[in-house]
Formats: structure tokens, C-alpha cells, sequence
């Protein structure tokens, strides 16, 4: 029984680790960096590479990287162990000598009795096959796939959506946003505005009672802002600190996809012809249009994560902070991801897999890491741990391993492959956005004084992350007890 995994990054390391180390199986790792380096990998000989920061993110139990963290060690990780041995200080981060920490992870892989190296650019799959009768090939080749097995995966799952420069907008952390300011509401186009009054009239006349107006109240969180809070905004985006763009990357941005910063530059108004348009979004308040409007739109899996519609920026993260934080309503905002736009090779995993995690096209081919929809060093790690346990599960056990539940960190993370929504699906990164909310239930079982809590209008913050890491922690224990893998 083998397995072929392509791509020696940090989900290939994982991979290929634990299915060799805890399942015993004969790995091929395929590695093309002797032969052919990506624009932002450049040491030939380190597997694992970190390609910007040399950070892992928190430590902390409180914060679902900490979790994430905890979760993928029980499983096996071999980054984690490596991360700790080379740890800098770094306060509750986890950051790391990048050249040892690879060096750990290299020699381990390299001196392991099940684990074959091949140094070659893969360009397609089918040649993967051809070398052996993998029972299973893993592609594992990042944000920065070569372009000649980028191309093959197209054809392989027949999909034009294979992205190769992405545009992240923040997402914000509803619990921090000024509720006094944000108002619910959805664009009210003129047909809407006339339907409405349309089926209004109707009811009186049928004598029905009114449409439900809670119903209509909105999906949409809006920021008003006056003429002034509007002008003092873009001048600042304008002034702002941006990311450069590497050498391989060509700034060509998609229509509808624009940075702020550069609609921002190309006139002081564009924005409020565009993403800050606040046409039919009158201020229930004030009952008047503002002058501009940022428009905040519900995360899919968790109403307290909100993401800033067209807010694509490659401002720095620092200076997103400094700025975003001036708009009305979000002087205390928390953010769980930042703006960003780069690079980046990924597939819309939830049209592509299966249940499973293999390919719809093909199920002895399998995804991990940032390719298949997470983004980040440990998100990826993360994904190469689980599907190794997957793989793993199923060519020794014959038996297909349960996904994790929906309020763990590992289990928010692969259950956005496949379960995400798909129309503006991109690379996911691990937050409290991703958990679904606390029930009655969790705080009666996780409290001690679910009484007091109960009754109270909102549940202070730093309450209810503990809740959740505690419902976390108890809900990952169960599933490793379920599941035997350990
Ligand atoms: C420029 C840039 C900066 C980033 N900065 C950060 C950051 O600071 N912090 C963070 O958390 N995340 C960052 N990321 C996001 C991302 O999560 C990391 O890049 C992460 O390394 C992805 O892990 P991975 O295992 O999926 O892929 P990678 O770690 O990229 O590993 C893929 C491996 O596959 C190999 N490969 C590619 N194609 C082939 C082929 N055809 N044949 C054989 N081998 C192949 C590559 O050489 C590489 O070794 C960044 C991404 C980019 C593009």
C-alpha cells in the first residue's frame, strides 16, 4: 500500500509524516525545489518553508489557533513539536527560527524508513501514477502551484475556477462593532421600494395584517457616514501604507475585485459610486440617505463575523487597522482577518469534493493545505494532518473517519472545504467567525454560573470565548474517543 503526496510545503510535510509515522504506510514525497523554485520559496533544500512571517499565531487556548494547535498535536503533527523546538519570543505567539524549524522538519522526512523522496517538478498527476500504483495521490503545492500542474488540476476537475490572485476582504468581529451606529438593512432598489408598497396596499385591501417588517429588517450591517466622515476616510486610504507587490506578482485586478486604495486614488468620489455606494440604504434613524455606506455582509457559518463587501485592500495590515478603526461604529472593531490580495493558486473544494475529501473527478486524488480552501501556515498544517488521517483511515481501517464536529477548530476548518459557500469562496484562515454561536444548551453545560449568564442582555466577550474553547476542547475529546485515533 502507498501513497504519493505532492509538495513538500507544510502540508505535505504533515501529510506525508503522519501517514508514514502513524500508519506505517510507504510514502513518495515529491519536491520540486532542487529542480525548480516557486517566486517565494528559495531554499532548495528545506522542506516546510515559511514564505513571509515566522510566526504560527497564538498560543492561547482562548484563541482558536491555540486550539487548532492542541488538536493537530494529538493527531501527530510533526510541525508543532518542530515549531516549539525552534520557538522565539514572541509573547502568546508562537513564532519560530524559520531556518531550524525547517531544518527539524527536512531531516526528519528525510531519514524516515517509509519515506522516499523524489526531486521533480510534477506536471501532471497521471505521471504520478505511472511511476507506481499509488493507492492514493495527495496534492499538497500551495498558493504558488507550478503553473503546468496548476493547468492539469483544471482539467482534471473541469473547472474554470481555479484562482490564481485573490482578494480577501476583512472580516470584522460583530461582538466589537457599535450597534448604536450600524444599522440592518438591505439595498432597497427603486423596483423594491415600489413592490413593497405594492404589497402593502394589497394586505390593507385584503385586509390582511402588514407584511412582517421584522422579516424585511435586513441581512445587510451598514456604517453611515456624512459628507465629512466620507472625505477625511478616503484621504486616508489614499495616505495609507501599502503592501509592495512581489516581483511575480502583476497588480491586475479583476473588475468588481478593485483595492480600495485604488479607487480611492483614481478620484475622492469613486468609492461612493462603488463599494461605499449608499443609494436605498436610508438611516433608519435619521431617516435620510448618509453620504456613503460601508456595507458589512453576514460570514456564511456564524452570525458574528462580518465581512466589509468590497473591501479587498492591500494596505498594510497596520495601517487597515488604524484606518478601518476611524469609520463610524468600529472605533473598538476586532477584526479576524485582515484585507489582503495576492497570489494565490486555490480550488472552489465544495464544487470539487466529495464527502469524503477525494475528487468528485477522481477519488484517488486528494487535496490538503492551502490549495483546497484554508490559508495560512497552521491552517495548512492543519489540513495536512487531517487528510493524512483520512487516507490513513481508510486504506488501513477501510473505514471512513467522521469529520470533526462543526465547534472545534479542526472541524470549522474542513468543514468549510466542503461544506462553504461556494459563490465567493476563497482561502479561509482559523477564527471564532467560523463557530456557530453559544446554545442555552453550552452555556447550561459549560458554565458554572449559567443562571447569572443567562439572564444577562449580552454576554461579555472574554465569557464567551472561554465558553467556546471550553465547548471546543470537550466536543474535540469526544470525537478522538469516538474515532480511536488515538
Ligand atoms: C507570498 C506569500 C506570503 C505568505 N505569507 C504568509 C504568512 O506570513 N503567514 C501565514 O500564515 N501564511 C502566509 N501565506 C499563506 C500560506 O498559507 C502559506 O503559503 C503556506 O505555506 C501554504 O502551505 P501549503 O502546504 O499549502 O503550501 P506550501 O507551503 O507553499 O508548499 C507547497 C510546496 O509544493 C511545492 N510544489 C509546487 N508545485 C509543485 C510541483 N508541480 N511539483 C512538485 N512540487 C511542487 C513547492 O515547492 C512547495 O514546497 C503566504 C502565501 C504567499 C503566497
Amino acid at each position: 500500500m502507498k501513497v504519493a503526496v505532492i509538495g513538500a510545503g507544510l502540508a505535505g510535510s504533515e501529510c506525508t509524516w503522519v501517514l508514514a509515522e502513524r500508519y506505517g504506510i510507504q510514502v513518495t514525497l515529491f519536491e520540486m525545489k532542487s529542480k525548480k523554485t516557486t517566486p517565494a520559496q528559495i531554499s532548495p533544500n528545506l522542506f516546510a518553508e515559511l514564505v513571509c512571517s515566522n510566526s504560527l499565531k497564538s498560543k492561547s487556548r482562548l484563541n482558536p489557533a491555540g486550539t487548532l494547535k492542541c488538536e493537530i498535536e494529538q493527531l501527530g503533527s510533526i510541525v508543532i513539536p518542530a515549531a516549539k523546538k525552534a520557538e522565539v519570543p514572541a509573547g502568546e505567539t508562537l513564532a519560530v527560527d524559520r531556518e531550524f524549524f525547517s531544518q527539524l522538519i527536512t531531516e526528519k522526512l528525510k531519514n524516515h524508513k517509509n519515506i522516499t523522496i523524489r526531486e521533480t517538478v510534477v506536471e501532471k498527476v497521471e505521471d504520478v501514477f505511472k511511476i507506481n500504483d499509488f493507492s492514493a495521490v495527495v496534492i499538497a503545492t500551495g498558493p504558488l502551484t507550478e503553473d503546468n500542474l496548476a493547468n492539469d488540476l483544471r482539467k482534471i476537475t473541469g473547472t474554470q475556477e481555479l484562482y490564481f490572485y485573490d482578494a480577501i476582504a476583512p472580516i470584522l468581529d460583530g461582538d466589537t462593532i457599535d450597534n448604536s451606529i450600524a444599522f440592518l438593512a438591505n439595498r432597497q432598489t427603486r423596483t423594491h421600494a415600489f413592490e413593497k408598497k405594492q404589497a402593502q396596499e394589497k394586505a390593507i385591501l385584503d385586509g390582511l395584517p402588514p407584511p412582517n417588517e421584522e422579516e424585511e429588517e435586513g441581512d445587510y450591517l451598514n456604517i453611515p457616514l456624512n459628507k465629512e466622515e466620507y472625505f477625511s476616510f478616503v484621504e486616508k486610504v489614499c495616505a495609507g501604507a501599502k503592501v509592495p507587490h512581489k516581483d511575480f506578482e502583476e497588480p491586475k485586478y479583476f473588475n468588481g475585485c478593485q483595492p480600495i486604495e485604488v479607487l480611492a486614488e483614481r478620484g475622492p468620489r469613486t468609492l461612493a459610486f462603488g463599494p461605499m455606494k449608499p443609494r436605498g440604504l436610508d438611516d433608519p434613524r435619521t431617516g435620510r440617505m448618509p453620504y456613503a455606506v460601508v456595507q458589512l455582509r453576514k460570514e456564511k457559518m456564524g452570525d458574528s463575523a462580518w465581512n466589509m463587501v468590497g473591501f479587498q485592500t492591500r494596505l498594510t495590515w497596520g495601517a487597515q487597522k488604524e484606518i478601518l478603526k476611524t469609520l463610524p461604529g468600529l472605533n473598538n472593531v476586532e477584526f479576524f482577518r485582515m484585507g489582503s490580495m495576492h497570489r494565490n493558486t486555490y480550488l472552489v473544494s465544495p464544487n470539487i469534493l466529495n464527502e469524503d475529501f477525494s475528487l468528485k473527478a477522481d477519488k484517488r486524488i486528494y487535496l490538503a493545505g492551502q490549495i483546497m480552501g484554508v490559508e495560512g501556515y497552521l491552517e495548512s498544517s492543519a489540513m495536512g494532518v487531517y487528510i493524512a488521517h483520512v487516507i490513513g483511515q481508510k486504506l488501513k481501517n477501510n473505514h471512513a473517519l467522521n469529520c470533526p464536529p462543526a465547534n472545534t477548530s479542526l472541524g470549522s476548518l474542513a468543514r468549510y472545504c466542503i461544506y462553504g459557500e461556494t459563490k465567493r469562496f476563497s482561502p479561509m484562515n482559523i477564527h471564532w467567525g467560523l463557530f456557530n454561536e453559544l446554545s442555552v444548551e453550552d452555556i447550561k453545560k459549560y458554565s458554572i454560573n449559567s443562571d447569572k449568564i443567562l439572564k444577562l442582555k449580552k454576554l461579555d466577550k472574554s465569557v464567551k470565548r472561554e465558553l467556546m474553547a471550553c465547548r471546543s476542547e470537550d466536543l474535540f475529546q469526544n470525537w478522538l474517543e469516538e474515532t480511536k485515533l488515538v
